[in-house]
């Protein structure tokens, strides 16, 4: 399968957000971590991995589209740190009581009301 950018991707399955916020609530669960699983503590979190994510980045310089010369390992860090990215993404708008998924299509239509496309071709 390809991806938009014509990069080979392995998934098998489309993956849900709600697949994604059951299996976290359950991790959290069995560790008896959701007790420090509060929004400010996520938030902090989530900013955390944001910063290790800018660090795969930080002096490389602009990078090519599909990242056609990164060693598959530097590929395997950053489908990592993307993944904690969205995994605390994904709790706190849990713990906030919110529908992730639906506040994002919510806000892509609310995008395209936004920002008209504009007719580029003239007749
Ligand atoms: N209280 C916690 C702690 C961790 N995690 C999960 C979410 C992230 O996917 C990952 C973060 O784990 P680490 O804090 O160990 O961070 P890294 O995986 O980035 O490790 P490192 O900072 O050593 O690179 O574990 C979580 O859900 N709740």
């Amino acid at each position: 399968m390809e991806n938009t950018y014509g990069c080979s991707s392995k998934t098998t399955k489309d993956v849900s957000l709600q697949e994604i916020r059951d299996r976290l609530a359950e991790f959290a669960e069995v560790r008896g971590w959701v007790q420090y699983h509060s929004p400010r503590n996520l938030l902090l979190a989530l900013v955390g991995e944001v910063g290790e994510l800018s660090e795969i980045f930080q002096w490389k310089g602009e990078v090519a589209r599909g990242l056609p010369n990164w060693s598959s390992d530097d590929k395997e860090h950053l489908e990592e740190e993307l993944s904690d990215v969205l995994l605390y993404l994904v709790q706190l708008a849990d713990i906030c009581g919110l529908d992730l998924g639906q506040a994002a299509l919510t806000k892509i239509v609310k995008n395209a009301k936004k920002y008209p496309v504009m007719n580029q071709t003239s007749t």
